[in-house]
């Protein structure tokens, strides 16, 4: 079956020989054993073994148009509102499953794969073969269930480096030479969330405007295995740990980022996108309606971490006895205010899908884009209440450990709640903790503040999305010059 399980998921990783540092040190050996990515890599085995499970086969996979052969529904390009709704019900299964918190569950990286070959018939005036890589690695990833990671970003010095030096001296991402095998790379990318746990890695960068002549050597977008020699992963420091007493959240859901390099990396010819012209960059992010087809999965993946985050503030209210304090049913109606407000705003991008040249069906961009907007404003505003809900409880929180420890009578007797025992008050402050207070809850934040782009970036892309500026500045002429020749 080309939808793969848990257990070829981690085979598939633990058998990459792959180029990843750690403090200072290359891992050696199996990755899934170490304790950085464990957690994490039995989550995300455990995502896939849910799409194998018969119960939800008919909800998440579909039939390979090439074999027949279940593949990932994520891959399906929707062509109708069937297909939009099918996609909507299998990113709400991925998403409950891990609450929210995973923002590369393979639904992400499938549709934003798919989102890509929709408009691969544009590459075809650039060059047919990019066009047909384009089919063919879409079709790779379908039929055999490819988890990816993307890598967009570079670092600081390196985007300084393309705007303000020649192409010779630019440290920006570029092609430093094309030869018969195929295009080589050298360059950094800031960020690559899950590059490590990934088995392939799409780098498309943003082109520098270095100086050059017909060719941008900037411009380019491919997709190759993480092993490829002149690869290196450099891990940030993990916020994993192994107990899920202690870390309910950072136990499973610790994705690492890590800075990829490469150098002299050859990508072979059949797995490049588009090059030399920065045209592409642009062109084909927005005919593939790519922002439009990721935000309906980030805004389906919002509504279920906020119905996460409204449980945790109820529950935490249950055990600080204010459940029905009016800041506390302030805060409680806000929080609901959001969940409806991305449910109304995931509902209208349905409702108003539309073809695209290509017969695809594409959800309505500006409501999708608003929630991209919003969501990152309203994040910190709700792990603020549970900061100052949690209070001192989000750190005066002993571990497992203690409980099991001679002074464990002390912390049953002075720790509990109204009603609860003292291990179960710590299990939900705990939870808090790692939500509110903790490395992993920070990242979190920082996470949904910026994956999506910096909040400019996604202030023009719905800026240059919206429809109707001319109408409505139409609309104040024709009342002022009603006013006017009514006086
Ligand atoms: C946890 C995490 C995981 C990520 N994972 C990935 C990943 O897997 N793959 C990937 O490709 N990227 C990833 N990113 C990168 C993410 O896409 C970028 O952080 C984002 O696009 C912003 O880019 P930047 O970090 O370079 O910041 P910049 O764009 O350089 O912005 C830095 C600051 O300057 C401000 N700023 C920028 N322009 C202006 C302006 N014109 N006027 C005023 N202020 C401005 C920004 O708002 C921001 O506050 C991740 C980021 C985070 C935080």
């Amino acid at each position: 079956m080309p939808i793969k399980s848990g257990k070829e998921y981690i085979e598939r990783i633990d058998k990459q020989n792959i180029n990843i540092w750690y403090k200072g040190e290359r891992i050696e050996g199996p990755l899934s054993q170490h304790p950085a990515f464990q957690g994490l890599i039995e989550t995300q085995a455990d995502l896939y073994d849910m799409q194998c499970d018969a119960c939800y086969l008919d909800r998440m996979t579909y039939p390979s148009p090439d074999t027949g052969e279940l593949v990932g529904l994520s891959f399906l390009p929707p062509r109708n509102a069937e297909d939009l709704q099918k996609r909507r019900i299998m990113m709400e299964l991925w998403a409950n499953r891990h609450h929210g918190f995973l923002g590369r569950s393979p639904d992400y990286m499938n549709t934003a794969i798919m989102a890509l070959f929709t408009a691969a018939d544009i590459l075809e005036e650039h060059n047919p073969q990019y066009a047909d890589n384009l089919r063919r690695y879409y079709a790779y990833c379908r039929e055999h269930d490819i988890t990816l990671s993307h890598a967009f970003i570079q670092p600081y010095a390196s985007k300084l480096s393309g705007q303000n030096d020649d192409v010779e001296d630019s440290i920006a991402a570029k092609v430093v030479e094309i030869n018969d095998n195929g295009m080589v790379i050298s360059g950094a990318f800031m960020m690559a969330t899950q590059g490590a746990t990934c088995e392939e890695m799409l780098v498309f960068p943003t082109p520098s405007p270095t100086i050059f002549n017909n060719v941008n050597p900037s411009a380019f977008a491919f997709a190759v295995p993480n092993d490829l020699p002149g690869m290196a992963f450099i891990c940030r420091e993990s916020y994993g740990a192994s107990s899920t007493y202690d870390h309910p959240l950072s136990a499973r859901y610790e994705e690492m980022d890590t800075l990829v390099i490469f150098d002299r990396v050859l990508v072979p010819h059949d797995r490049i996108f588009y090059y030399g012209d920065e045209a592409y960059a642009g062109r084909l992010f927005g005919e593939s309606h790519f922002h439009t087809h990721m935000a309906h999965q980030i805004t389906t993946r919002y509504i279920v971490k906020t119905e996460f985050l409204l449980g945790l503030l109820e529950s935490l209210a249950d055990e600080q006895n204010v459940g029905l304090e009016p800041q506390m049913v302030l805060n409680v109606s806000k929080i609901i205010t959001f969940i409806e407000t991305f449910k109304a705003l995931r509902l209208a991008s349905e409702q108003g899908a539309l073809h695209d040249k290509f017969g695809y069906l594409v959800p309505a961009t500006s409501p999708l884009l608003a929630s991209s907007i919003l969501f990152p404003k309203f994040y910190p505003e709700m792990v603020e209440m549970i900061q100052i809900l949690g209070s001192s409880g989000l750190i005066m929180i002993p571990s497992e450990l203690d409980f099991d420890s001679d002074t464990g009578h002390y912390l049953d007797q002075y720790l509990k709640g109204t009603t609860s025992e003292a291990y179960d008050r710590i299990a939900l402050f705990r939870l808090a903790w790692e939500l509110g207070a903790s490395s992993f809850g920070g990242r979190q934040t920082q996470f949904e503040r910026f994956f999506f782009g910096n909040a400019h970036t996604v202030a023009y892309r719905m800026y240059n999305s919206y429809e109707d500026h001319e109408q409505l500045r139409q609309l104040i002429n024709d009342f002022i010059a009603k006013n006017n020749s009514a006086s």
